[in-house]
């Protein structure tokens, strides 16, 4: 479900399309996002994630289409100190300290954060004084999500900001992104991590060669793309192609010698499975995220050209069945 804003947008992507030669990372992309909303960009690799975000931070320009922030260009609200940002694998050089480092990025903005704020939130308290270049790789990412915050801005746009923490860091994170949002901020931050994107965006959009696929809450992106998996081991041979015409199966996968059907009604599928396959270790669990996201980029990249994925009550038109084992 696409969320439509009266106001000026935070951000606003129409049309956007970013060639590289004959790549089109970023193909007819239209989003908005509004304030206060905490928004996980996921694709594959390769989807056009970091490219989007490059747009958005005034990085690159589009090949054709427009890119907002604020109603305004990118670089200009960026130059305004109205985004903070966190790009991949960034790592301080500076031989400062932490603290002078996160201070002197303070002093840049109009209306920053004490420095004691932004080393707090980032979890980096403890290691204030020590030299921003000799820390490690989850340190020093915790020191790139300081830096963002210092300006205290209206929007973030993280790229893969937990990739390098550690269990505790990544719980002050999303405790420190809720805290941000609460304050009517927004956040849109791209992710590998599906769990991460469930328990911490209230908005989820996927894209899949630079285009949009879907964009939804967690749980109607789940909803539609269907509620339950059957998963099984077939022992005594070939996973048959016959599992994919079952009653409610929209899709089959073998994943590490298990067979996953993912099912609109996992009790008419469990029924008849006994008249193709005698399954061993039977297992029903709600569709996850993961198994959504799966579901989705393998429909687009394979099957439907393109067409935008919509939440609806029936599950059975976004998906097709693909053949067992694809
Ligand atoms: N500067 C560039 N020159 C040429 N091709 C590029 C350039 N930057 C990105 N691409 C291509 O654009 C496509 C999208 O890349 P992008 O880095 O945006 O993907 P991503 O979703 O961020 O991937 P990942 O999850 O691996 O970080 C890829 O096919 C990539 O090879």
């Amino acid at each position: 479900m696409t969320t439509t804003h009266r106001a000026t947008p935070v951000v606003a992507f129409t049309g956007a399309v970013k060639e590289f030669g004959a790549v089109r990372a970023v193909d007819g992309l239209d989003l908005t996002i509004g304030p206060g909303e905490r928004v996980a960009l996921l694709g594959r690799n390769g989807a056009g994630k970091s490219t989007a975000i490059s747009l958005l931070l005034g990085l690159d320009d589009p090949s054709s289409g427009t890119v907002e922030l604020f109603g305004q260009t990118p670089s200009h609200a960026v130059t305004e100190g109205r985004v903070g940002a966190m790009l991949q694998d960034s790592k301080p050089v500076s031989r400062v300290t932490v603290r002078e480092l996160v201070s002197f990025v303070t002093r840049t903005y109009p209306n920053p954060m004490t420095v004691d704020e932004a080393l707090e939130l980032a979890g980096l308290t403890e290691l204030a004084g020590r030299r921003a270049d000799k820390l490690s790789g989850g340190q020093a990412q915790r020191v790139s999500f300081a830096i963002a915050l210092a300006g205290d801005p209206d929007l973030l746009v993280l790229d893969e900001p937990t990739a390098a923490l550690d269990v505790e860091a990544r719980r002050l994170f999303w405790q420190s992104m809720r805290a941000f949002t609460d304050r009517g901020k927004t956040v849109l931050f791209s992710t590998h991590y599906l769990e991460e994107a469930d328990q911490n965006a209230d908005r989820i959009v996927v894209i899949d060669r630079g285009q949009l696929i879907a964009d939804g809450s967690s749980a109607e992106i789940k909803h539609t793309v269907g509620s339950s998996m059957v998963s099984f081991t077939v022992p005594d041979g070939p996973v048959p192609d016959s599992l994919a015409a079952l009653p409610g199966v929209l899709s089959v996968e073998v994943v590490d010698g298990r067979v996953r059907l993912r099912t609109s009604d996992s009790d008419a599928t469990v029924s008849a499975l006994p008249g193709v396959v005698t399954p061993r270790g039977l297992e029903v669990a709600p569709a996850g995220l993961e198994d959504a996201f799966l579901a989705l980029t393998a429909h687009h990249s394979g099957r439907d050209g393109g067409r935008p994925f919509v939440p609806s009550a029936s599950s059975d038109s976004a998906v097709q069945t693909p053949k067992a084992g694809a």
